[in-house]
Parts: C-alpha cells; sequence; structure tokens
C-alpha cells in the first residue's frame, strides 16, 4: 500500500493519572461462542499488559487463563478466573467467561458483577447460536458491550457478514468503528474511523500486535471510510441532545467528542462499537483494550446498587463510592486445601482486611483473613479493596456464591443472582469404604464452587444423587471427583432431574416440642407455604411481627425450609418456585435453640406437601442447525419426541429449526442427529422451563 507511515507502540489517549480515580476502573467479561477465540484474546489481553511474559498457545494447554487440567484437556474454558491488569493508566478486572450453554452459570454470574463486556465472534461465522444465549443474558443484567469480531484472517471471514449478524440475529445496533482493509491472509489492517488514520499491522512481530504503523487513509479506502464514518457519527451523536443539535446544525463532531458520543450511546445500550482483528496472529488485540477504556462504563458510572434489607422485600440502595457503608458480593469460590478462595466484587465502602462482616442469609458474620488481587495464576496481597473492584477472600467458611457481605449495622442483601434449575441426574457410589469418606467433603467442595451442581442423598433409596445443567457437565464433574480428586466412583446412567411444585397454598402451625428428659427443644412457627412462579428457587420472608419468633432463630427457619425444599422433603424430588412466610411463632427462653427452629421448619415443609404436590419435568428450548435438505427429518423426529416445533429461520445457507422438546425426550440426541443429518447438523440446548408432566405419562417416565 501506498502510504506513509509512522512505526507507534502507544494508544492515541493515554489519561493523566489521578491516584485511585474511580474513572480509571473498568471491570469486563470476555464473552463467546465456544471456540471464538476468548482465551486467545484474553492470552493476548494478559501480553500487552505485561502480566504474562510467555505466550501460551491455546493447544498445547499452555494458556495461562485455562489452569485446570480438564480445561485444558478439553481445549474449553469451563470456570472462569479472573484476572486484574493495567492498560493506560487504568485498571482492568477480566473475567474470562465460558462459551458453552452447559456452564452457563459461570456466565450468569460474571454478568451480575460485570460493568461491560468485549463480545468475541467468529469473523466467519458472525452470531452462532450460543453466542445468542450469552447476548441475552447480557441484555438482561443491562451490561453494555463492545464487539470484535476476531479470526479476521481465516479463509472465509467476512467483517461486513458478521456485523449483519449481529444486527439481524441479535436484534443490536453495531458501529463499526475501524473499517478492516483485506481478510484472510490479506488482513493488513484498518482504518480507525474516528482518527481517520489508517493502521497497518507488523506481521510477523513478537509483541503480541502491541507496536503497529500509522499513516494517511490511502485514497482507494476513502470513500468507504468516509461512508462507515458517517453512520458512526450518527450513532455518536445519539450519545447526547447537546451532541444531536450540533450534529443537525451540519458542523462536525470533533475526536473528543465522537467518542464521548459513542460511549454514552454504548453505555445506554444503544448501540455496540465494532472492531476487527485476528487474536492468533496478534492482529488489533490492543485496540480492544483502547476500546474497552474508551466506551466501556467505570464502576462508578453504573449507578447506585440496588439491594433490599435482609428477608424483606423493602428496596434500598447504596453509592458505589468509598465513602459508605461496605457492601460486597460472593461470585465465585474456588476450594483449595489452605481454605476457599471466593471471588468477590465490592460494591460500596472499602473492604479492610481484617474487617468483621455480616452475611445476611446466615445470619453470622465472617472474618476477613487474607485479601489478594489475582493476576492470572499468581496472587498479590493488599490490604484494603475499594468500592468498584474484585478481589479474592482467602478462607471465608460460610459464604458461597451469590451471597452478600456488609456492614453488620447497616445490613442489605444486594440483587441476588438467578442460576438454572438442574435438568440432569446421576447417582454416584464410592468403590471403597475409604473413599466414601472422602466423597461427602469432594462433593461439599464442588458445590460450593458450582451453584448449579447438586448433591443429595435420596432418604427412599439411600443413592447418592448428583445433577447439573446436561450431561457434558456431570461428565466433567464425575471427571474433576475421579482424577482431581482421587475419589473412585461408579456412576448410574444419567436421568431426566424431575421437579416438583405445591399444588395449593398451604397456611399452618409447625410445633417441634420435646420436653423429655435432658434440655428440651421448643420452636412453634407459622408459615405460609405457596407455589409463586415468578421465584427462582426458593425465597424466604420474614414477615414476623413484635418478635413473636426471636431474631436469633429466623436464619435457621430459613436454613430448614430451605434445606427441605432442596431434598424435597423426604420424596427425594427437589421443589421450584416456593415462597415461604414466616408470619408468627412461639419460642421458651430455655427450652428454645437454633436446633429446635431448623426442625420445625423441616417439619412445616414436610406437612405442607402431605398430598399435595405435581411433578415437574424440563422442557429445553432446542436450536438445531442443518442444512435444508434434512429440515423435514428433523423436525418430525423432534415431533416424535413430544417437541412443539416454534419457527425455522433462515441462517446464511442452513436453516435454523427452533422447538421445546422435554429433556427426557433427548439423551444421546447428539449421536441421533448425527446419524440423520451424515454429520451436517449442529444443536444447542438449555432449560426454558419447568412443566407439569401429562398424567399418563408419569408414571412411565420416572421408571426410566
Ligand atoms: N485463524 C484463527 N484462529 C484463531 C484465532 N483466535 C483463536 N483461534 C483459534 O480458535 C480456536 C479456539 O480459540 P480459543 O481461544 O480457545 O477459543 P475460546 O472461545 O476461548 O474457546 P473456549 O475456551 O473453548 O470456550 C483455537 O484453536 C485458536 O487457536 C484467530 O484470530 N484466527
Amino acid at each position: 500500500m501506498s502510504t506513509t507511515v509512522e512505526k507507534k507502540d502507544v494508544s492515541p489517549r493515554v489519561f493523566a493519572a489521578k491516584k485511585n480515580d474511580p474513572l480509571l476502573k473498568r471491570n469486563i467479561g470476555i464473552m463467546a461462542h465456544i471456540d471464538a477465540g476468548k482465551t486467545t484474546v484474553t492470552e493476548r489481553i494478559l501480553f500487552l499488559t505485561g502480566l504474562v511474559h510467555k505466550m501460551g498457545e491455546v493447544h498445547d494447554g499452555g494458556a495461562t487463563m485455562d489452569y485446570l487440567e480438564e480445561e485444558q484437556k478439553r481445549g474449553i474454558t469451563i470456570q472462569s478466573a479472573a484476572t486484574t491488569c493495567s492498560w493506560n493508566n487504568h485498571v482492568i478486572n477480566i473475567i474470562d467467561t465460558p462459551g458453552h450453554v452447559d456452564f452457563t452459570v459461570e456466565v450468569e454470574r460474571s454478568l451480575r458483577v460485570l460493568d461491560g463486556a468485549v463480545a468475541v465472534f467468529d469473523g466467519k461465522q458472525g452470531v452462532e447460536a450460543q453466542s445468542e444465549t450469552v447476548w441475552r443474558q447480557a441484555d438482561r443484567y443491562g451490561v453494555p458491550r463492545i464487539c470484535f469480531i476476531n479470526k479476521m484472517d481465516k479463509i472465509g471471514a467476512n467483517f461486513e457478514f458478521s456485523v449483519g449478524t449481529i444486527r439481524d440475529r441479535l436484534g443490536a445496533n453495531p458501529i463499526p468503528i475501524q473499517l478492516p482493509i483485506g481478510a484472510e491472509k490479506d488482513f493488513v489492517g484498518f482504518v480507525d474511523l474516528i482518527r481517520m488514520k489508517y493502521i497497518e499491522f507488523i506481521d510477523p512481530s513478537n509483541d503480541a500486535g502491541k507496536t503497529y504503523l500509522e499513516g494517511p487513509v490511502p485514497e482507494e479506502h476513502m470513500d468507504a471510510a468516509l461512508e462507515a464514518r458517517g453512520k458512526m457519527i450518527e450513532a455518536a451523536a445519539e450519545g447526547s441532545d447537546e451532541l444531536m443539535n450540533k450534529f443537525f446544525e451540519g458542523e462536525e463532531l470533533t475526536e473528543e467528542e465522537i467518542i464521548k458520543g459513542l460511549r454514552l450511546s454504548c453505555i445506554a445500550m444503544k448501540c455496540v462499537p465494532v472492531l476487527a482483528g485476528s487474536a492468533l496472529k496478534d492482529k488489533g488485540v490492543r485496540f480492544v483494550l483502547d476500546a474497552a477504556i474508551d466506551f466501556l462504563p467505570a464502576p462508578i458510572e453504573a449507578g447506585d446498587i440496588k439491594g433490599t434489607l435482609p428477608y424483606k422485600e423493602e428496596q434500598i440502595t447504596r453509592k458505589p463510592v468509598t465513602d459508605e457503608h461496605v457492601s460486597l458480593m460472593a461470585f465465585k469460590t474456588i476450594a483449595e486445601p489452605t481454605g476457599d478462595m471466593t471471588f468477590i466484587r465490592v460494591y460500596s465502602g472499602v473492604l479492610e482486611k481484617g474487617a468483621k462482616l455480616l452475611n445476611p442469609r446466615t445470619g453470622k458474620t465472617e472474618r476477613i483473613g487474607r485479601l489478594v488481587r489475582v493476576h492470572a495464576n499468581k496472587r498479590e496481597a493488599v490490604e484494603s479493596v475499594p468500592a468498584g473492584d474484585i478481589a479474592a477472600v482467602i478462607g471465608l467458611k460460610n459464604t458461597v456464591t451469590g451471597d452478600t457481605l456488609c456492614d453488620e449495622d447497616n445490613p442489605i442483601v444486594l440483587m441476588k443472582m438467578t442460576f438454572p434449575e438442574s435438568v440432569i441426574s446421576m447417582s454416584l457410589e464410592p468403590e471403597s469404604a475409604g473413599d466414601r469418606d472422602k466423597l461427602s467433603e469432594i462433593i461439599g467442595r464442588m458445590m460450593r464452587e458450582d451453584p448449579t451442581f447438586k448433591a443429595f442423598t435420596n432418604e427412599a433409596t439411600g443413592d447418592l444423587i448428583i445433577s447439573g445443567m446436561g450431561e457434558l457437565h456431570l461428565e466433567i464433574m464425575v471427571g474433576r471427583i475421579i482424577k482431581d480428586h482421587k475419589c473412585n466412583v461408579r456412576t448410574g446412567r444419567p436421568k431426566v432431574a424431575f421437579k416438583q411444585r405445591i399444588k395449593k397454598q398451604v397456611d399452618l402451625e409447625a410445633r417441634h416440642v420435646r420436653q423429655s428428659g435432658g434440655s428440651g427443644q421448643y420452636a412453634v412457627i407459622n408459615v405460609v407455604i405457596e407455589y409463586d412462579e415468578s421465584v427462582n428457587g426458593f425465597e424466604f420472608v420474614d414477615g414476623v411481627k413484635g418478635g413473636s419468633v426471636p431474631r436469633e432463630y429466623i436464619p435457621s427457619v430459613e436454613a430448614g425450609l430451605r434445606e427441605s425444599f432442596l431434598t424435597g422433603g423426604n420424596t427425594g424430588i427437589p421443589f421450584v418456585s416456593t415462597k415461604a412466610r414466616l408470619y408468627d411463632g412461639k419460642s421458651h427462653d430455655v427450652d428454645s435453640s437454633e436446633m429446635a427452629f431448623r426442625a420445625a421448619a423441616n417439619l412445616a415443609f414436610r406437612q405442607s406437601i402431605e398430598d399435595n404436590t405435581v411433578l415437574l419435568e424440563p422442557i429445553m428450548k432446542v436450536e438445531v442447525s442443518v442444512p435444508e435438505e434434512f429440515v423435514g427429518s428433523v423436525v418430525g423426529d423432534l415431533n416424535s419426541r413430544r417437541g412443539e416445533i416454534a419457527e425455522i429461520e433462515n441462517q446464511g445457507d442452513m436453516r435454523l429449526v427452533k422447538a421445546i422438546v422435554p429433556i427426557a425426550e433427548m439423551f444421546a440426541y447428539s449421536s441421533a442427529l448425527r446419524g440423520s443429518t451424515q454429520g451436517r447438523g449442529q444443536f444447542s440446548m438449555e432449560l426454558a422451563m419447568y412443566r407439569d408432566v401429562p398424567a399418563g405419562i408419569a408414571a412411565k417416565l420416572m421408571a426410566n
């Protein structure tokens, strides 16, 4: 290309740093369909920001973010790892998130604590089935995004097509801020549409693409660049009334104004700035970092933090600043032999080492022993963590994912995370007595790490049952029990994880009163227990007036009810969407105890479900992508599996069949699909809902 160029390695806008300026912080996630290149992008980021000094290729199992053995073997990212790095005087906390729907909980929990995300797409495929799922999750959490069209070096890569799929399939408003020059092996650079400069990649390079060449826009690309710039400026003008007026008066927006406008539009989720590159070939990732700073919000810009008073429905808020009562949320636990490492986001105030904080769920306090910042797989001990930051606490005893920790005198429960119900279960049997002893501790750990992995003993049969989000999920969990924890177990066949719901609302009194011999146990509670579709899982409301149940026993009532809800009373089938409201009760000065109230709660639950339940089965949202000629047979097959076809969409030269189908009919579907489509069909599925099992087939399904 004929143009004068200058070699550079700095970003055009480097901010003057003020120490601890909350605007100089970003909490971002990298989200993508499996194989779109998240891990490779993240690796480049760690290299560019100086966190790692050797580039690990994903396929050699050397990637820093994918440090679990199971991940390296499968080459997919199962568990997100949080890491802190810095770029242009900003601190950026990055959470790598998986793209497979079986690990949706990882995506869910990272979206909950992030302020912005980089969505990575494959430059040939554009938006793929599961990127849609993750995108909708981000919509639900109100997370602003920028997009990175990766793999521009790949044969068949097409920037315009990919941008089109963001518009058409995701219904978003993608605004390219770059005009890529060339594609596949001729992908040489791009026009920076904001500054109207030509950027050429230096290839080959060994600095992860930190250095680049810059020069004037080549004549032959000027028209296309101006056209794309026009659209971008329009989107920037929509960022504020002031910019819009200026735009309508025909005035040019300055570079600063374009960035400001796009930033406002992006944060308001009116548009998504789009960039192009190839992480594998070290092209373009540094500009993604610049864009994350330019367009994604700082924690302080995310607005007031909403929450409720413990066990009450009353809403309260906190300001996202350091001069405020401390509140934080645990979003991930990694169980380690030396104590759990709990990743947290501080929402308000300052978290100090040594602090004693309340966990409103348990009603108990936790001491913050060790506090660390995590940089990929290295840790740095710190004394305090301010509002808006992400770090990890080591050694918490009773705090699990989704819990809030807060100032004891000023309690708050931050918005809960919602975790999908499990759909598949299987029985697990330890091979030896030694394995049996280890197993319950291992399972306890795994449940703390992954809230969608559940285990309980079926009291009717004595079997240990585990359940999770899909066949792959359980297969991986069992693999960890055997390999990572060296505990031998035999597994049963995967089965449907049936659930049940309460049929009719019950209002009852449960009495746990034992006063024969020893110290008595006295607890009486009055509760209303009902099925409520709007409740995700179990919800407990404290409606006690005048202290008839002393405050210290209320968490035990909740714990007892929740425990019965999860194990299904004595039935071995867990419940869904259950709401319990404690409104009255009695206690005894000497003879009441936490144990007694917990037992009364168990009893209340068991009484409430006597002849009062409906069996439910998981219904999956299934998407099958096939060439036209196989649509007929796929649809016929889904119908024969009690499926209901929702729609059939065109997706390039493929057809996308969308249906809902009970999971009971979907076991081993991947091999059936492979067989009926000569290996050309692909599918994804995730839980859509739980539905009453049709009368007449309940017995047959349960027997399978
Ligand atoms: N041609 C090309 N291949 C790439 C590029 N980026 C990543 N890849 C390859 O794509 C595959 C998937 O990349 P990953 O980085 O593991 O993708 P991921 O999205 O993290 O995938 P999971 O961890 O499995 O969810 C690997 O074989 C990478 O080498 C790119 O820019 N160009």
